[in-house]
């Protein structure tokens, strides 16, 4: 998928994706942090995935190595439908504004200072 590298989101800034769940889509992830493998938040919204159904997994990857998932309550995505996801941070937490005006939360882990790496996986078709 998409990779976008030397970015230099600030905290506050925000970055907008759209695009299109195929109708078939399994998984797609949203990656950003400094670096392929040091990831601030690895967003990965199962269809249907690792034995998960319609569920939004959260992690960071530190050096490579994956953190403590955070599985999400909601999941405002639907098969076939465009999706608006908009990413933002502080010193404390990443928001990820969802449709139908979700929002969820992940803690800052590594102390990210600015969004210099971000990338789309699988099911998405960013727009
Ligand atoms: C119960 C004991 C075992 O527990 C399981 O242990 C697994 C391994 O750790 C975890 O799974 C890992 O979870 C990690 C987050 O934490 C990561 O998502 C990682 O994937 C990296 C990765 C990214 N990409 C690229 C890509 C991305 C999205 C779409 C596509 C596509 C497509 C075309 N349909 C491709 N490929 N691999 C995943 O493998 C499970 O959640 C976890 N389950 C639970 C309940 O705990």
């Amino acid at each position: 998928g998409m990779v976008l590298t030397h970015l230099k989101v600030q905290p506050g800034e925000c970055i907008i994706v759209k695009g299109l769940v195929p109708p078939d889509a399994k998984s797609f992830a949203l990656n950003m942090g400094r670096v392929n493998s040091d990831l601030a938040l690895h967003f990965n919204p199962r269809f249907e995935s690792h034995g998960d159904a319609r569920t939004i997994i959260c992690n960071s990857l530190q050096c490579g190595e994956w953190g403590q998932e955070q599985r999400e309550p909601e999941f405002p995505f639907q098969r076939g439908q465009d999706a608006k996801i908009c990413i933002s941070f502080d010193a404390q937490e990443l928001m990820v504004g969802l449709p139908g005006d979700q929002q969820l939360k992940f803690p800052n882990r590594l102390g990210l200072e600015a969004i210099e790496f971000f990338s789309v996986e699988g099911d998405f078709r960013v727009k």
